[in-house]
């Protein structure tokens, strides 16, 4: 079965939107000087949600580099909370994304490029592929969920998607 080649988009704001939101250090975020000058503060970047009964909690995801081509065979999403990447190797990454809802097929996907200064914010339910660092073995700060209750759906692609090389 042949495989769908998947476009390659950069990370903004405005087009992951549908999905969560982008965390970084732009002008496009609510920022503000505070320490008297020493600091500028960009606020409120992400909206975490812990879903019920849940505890936020920061781990850090030590990722392989995904040698590309690579084949989107399944993707997962967490229903009851979000999900937060920040890259701490200050490398680029992979997102793949899809509506929260129904399982996607492969034409639903979305793949976006990370620059390394560029965390995402995945919302309850949202689709996605896991952790696709590129490179070298990279490290991510990651804010979501402990808790009771299921918190992880998988949803397998046939056909699936190909990525890469990238653009
Ligand atoms: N399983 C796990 O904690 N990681 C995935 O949720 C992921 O999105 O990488
Ligand atoms: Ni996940």
């Amino acid at each position: 079965m042949t495989l769908r080649s998947l476009t390659i988009a950069p990370l903004t704001r405005d087009a992951f939107a549908p999905f969560g939101q982008v965390i970084e250090a732009s002008d496009a975020a609510q920022h503000f000087t505070i320490n008297d000058g020493n600091t500028e503060r960009y606020h409120d970047l992400a909206h975490i949600e812990p879903g019920p009964q849940g505890k936020t909690i920061v781990s850090i995801f030590r990722g392989l580099p995904r040698n590309l081509p690579f084949e989107i065979s399944m993707m997962e999403r967490h229903p009851l909370a979000s999900q937060a990447f920040m890259p701490l190797s200050s490398r680029p990454y992979l997102v793949v994304v899809a509506a929260a809802g129904e399982a996607p097929t492969v034409e639903q996907l979305h793949v976006f490029l990370c620059q390394g200064r560029q965390g995402v914010n995945y919302a309850a339910g949202v689709w996605h592929h896991p952790l696709l660092a590129l490179e070298a073995t990279s490290d991510f700060l990651v804010i979501d969920r402990s808790g009771p209750g299921h918190n992880c759906d998988i949803a397998t692609l046939t056909p699936g998607g190909l990525i890469g090389p990238l653009p």
